[in-house]
């Protein structure tokens, strides 16, 4: 998948395009990323790339100029690399991100993701040049690179090929709606504890009903919101009685 990044501080993406499985992902080409810096668009002496926000008031835009020259830019490379990208806008105005959101920005012919500094960017701007606006949540950052990494690295995961068999997408519990399963590894007890006896057991049957009962429980107790907009089939239904049950007595 293409991303064209539109970014300040394009050095802070190593976080992903070195490492763990999206750095996989670009060495096997999987994944390709492209930076453009608002910076090599200045064109006064200090090379500036903020503007003072009109109506007054703390804290400065993105010049717009020197913006939107990259962004004309990132255009111009997802046109002659054959893609036509949705342009994404990090911001606690956005569309919050979940898996599902992971899962649709993954089928999308290439994004544009711009990580704004500062107070933001000119709403104009947002409205001319922008297509989605996205959320990772409800808290202000001192910026976009982040989120766009969090977003990047959750839709790398539902590029087909980027995961392998060791990696545990398949497993992962959000991608069914439900909060993951408790992990256990050596060695068998710590201070005391033990890994619960049916990991131990080598019975696949059991094991799976076990993992799926605790992911049902502790969605139950932990994000409730998550099991009302779910059905759930006659196995599950029975395993999260069991787990209420248990957990009452
Ligand atoms: C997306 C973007 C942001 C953000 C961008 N710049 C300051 N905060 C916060 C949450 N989700």
């Amino acid at each position: 998948m293409w991303i064209g990044v539109v970014s300040l501080f394009p050095e802070m993406f190593e976080a992903i395009t070195r490492h763990g499985v999206t750095g996989r992902a670009v060495e096997r080409g999987l994944l390709e990323l492209a930076f453009w810096n608002p910076r090599d668009y200045a064109t006064d002496r200090h090379r500036t790339v903020d503007d003072r926000p009109y109506g007054g008031g703390p804290g400065m835009l993105m010049k717009v100029d020197t913006l939107r020259g990259a962004l004309a830019e990132a255009r111009a490379g997802a046109e002659s690399a054959g893609h036509r990208p949705s342009v994404i806008y990090l911001s606690p105005q956005g569309r919050r991100l979940d898996q599902a959101g992971a899962r649709e920005l993954a089928t999308r012919d290439g994004l544009i993701v711009v990580a704004g500094r500062y107070e933001g960017i000119d709403e104009r701007v947002v409205e001319a040049d922008i297509d989605e606006e996205w959320s990772i949540g409800d808290y202000v950052l001192s910026g976009g690179e982040l989120p766009a990494m969090v977003m990047i690295d959750a839709l790398a995961r539902e590029v087909p090929g980027v995961l392998g068999h060791s990696d545990s997408a398949s497993e992962d519990s959000f991608a069914d709606g439900l909060l993951d399963c408790p992990h256990y590894t050596r060695p068998e007890v710590i201070d005391g504890h033990r890994v619960p006896d049916v990991l131990l057991s080598g019975n696949h049957e059991l094991i799976r009903r076990w993992r799926l009962k605790q992911s049902l429980g502790r969605t139950w107790l932990r994000r409730p919101d998550m099991l009302e907009s779910r059905t759930l089939d006659r196995e599950q239904r029975k395993l999260l009685d069991e787990f209420i049950d248990e957990h009452a007595a």
